[in-house]
């Protein structure tokens, strides 16, 4: 069982103790331009596996690839000097953001 602060503290921990032959230190040797374009890929792969009816894995297609974009963005936050603790942050505060709209009339339809 692996949880994303899990995840993201293991590819921090393969920039800074590299291992050889691991992909995650291959991403790191190649740099940013190489994690971006990864990022992009696991992206477009996220969105076609939303809308392709022909589905390699039937439904567990876009579960798959959103593991693979969740790994490549912590790659990227590693590489780029992120925590994921700041990502959480971002995201509380957005809650409190977020709670201004809970007040807010339902919408009928009309
Ligand atoms: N979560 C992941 C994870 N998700 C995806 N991937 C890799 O991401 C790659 C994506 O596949 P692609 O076909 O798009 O890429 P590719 O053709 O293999 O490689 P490219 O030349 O295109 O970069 C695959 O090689 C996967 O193995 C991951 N590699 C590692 N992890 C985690 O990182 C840990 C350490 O991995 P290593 O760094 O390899 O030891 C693992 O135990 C996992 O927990």
């Amino acid at each position: 069982m692996q949880n994303l602060d899990e995840l993201y503290e293991m590819v921090l921990d393969r920039k800074n103790n590299p291992k050889k032959g691991s992909y995650t230190d291959y991403l790191f040797t190649k740099g940013l331009d190489k994690i971006l374009k990864k990022v992009g890929e696991e992206a477009t792969e996220v969105i076609v596996a939303s809308k392709n009816p022909d589905k390699p894995r039937g439904d567990d297609e876009l579960v798959y690839e959103s593991a693979d974009l969740l790994y490549h963005l912590c790659v990227l936050w590693a590489q780029q000097g992120v925590s994921f603790d700041q990502i959480k942050k971002e995201l509380a505060k957005r809650e409190g953001l977020m709670s201004q709209f809970k007040d807010r009339p339902e919408i009928k339809d009309l």
